[in-house]
């Protein structure tokens, strides 16, 4: 971690588990939709408060046509990793992916932080900040083939490795599972619900807000 990281962390007081806020984790197999429902929900609630929608870092370039994210080489990702730059940071599908270190701000600052996440990651996660809430976006497995067949973004050996890739989601009372095999809006829908709700939690335990 950065000295200054650290000076900031002793001057705040802070400690983890973080806590006020509340982060939001969506997670599922690759081709769920992940991405477009939050892209749904970013939408829906881009006029109220309390939310952000967390820019990740990945060692992928960025491409127009899907998630908005920061790139960094690899050895850049390692060198920042190393200096603390991240709160979370895994590995998947060859590449490296990592959540700014200023999401532990937000959720100190009693607001709502939504992230897509490696279901690996979500020890480390539980681990990090006290009030999470795990989205799991799912689909049947003949629409995951078909939508990541079409979305084009991977060669057909990525397309089938992503499609062979199993992670488990332990088990909680935090895990809340959306089927979004149908209609965008049906399960954007649901997404919203929850938002709305860790909005109002954050709410009432946030000693401030911002
Ligand atoms: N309900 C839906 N109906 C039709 N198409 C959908 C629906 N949800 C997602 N899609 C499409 O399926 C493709 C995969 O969706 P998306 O990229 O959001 O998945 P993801 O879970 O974020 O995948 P990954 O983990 O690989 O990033 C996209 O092309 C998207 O437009
Ligand atoms: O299979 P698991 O480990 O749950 O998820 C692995 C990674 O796959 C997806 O990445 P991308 O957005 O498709 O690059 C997720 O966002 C996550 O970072």
């Amino acid at each position: 971690m950065m000295v200054s990281a650290l000076i900031e962390r002793e001057l705040t007081g802070a400690a983890f588990p973080v806590r006020n806020g509340v982060f939001i984790a969506v997670v599922g197999p690759s081709g769920a939709g992940k991405d477009t429902i939050m892209d749904y929900a970013r939408e829906k609630l881009r006029d109220e408060g309390g939310v952000e929608f967390v820019r990740r870092v990945i060692t992928r370039p960025s491409d127009a046509s899907s998630e908005d994210h920061d790139t960094l080489a690899d050895a850049a990702f390692e060198e920042a990793e190393s200096h603390g730059a991240f709160a979370l940071s895994w590995t998947a599908h060859g590449l490296k992916y990592g959540l700014p270190a200023s999401v532990d701000k937000t959720i100190a600052n009693g607001r709502v932080a939504i992230a897509n996440l490696s279901r690996g990651a979500l020890p480390a996660l539980r681990e990090r900040y006290a009030t999470v809430a795990i989205v799991e976006i799912t689909a049947r497995h003949e629409v995951l083939a078909e939508r990541l067949a079409a979305r084009g973004r991977e060669s057909r050996g990525e397309v089938l490795a992503r499609l062979a890739r199993t992670a488990p989601v332990e088990r909680g009372a935090d895990v809340i599972t959306i089927d979004n095999s149908g209609a965008r809006e049906d399960a954007g829908e649901q997404f919203i619900t929850v938002v709305r709700k860790a909005i109002a939690h954050a709410d009432t335990v946030a000693p401030f807000s911002q």
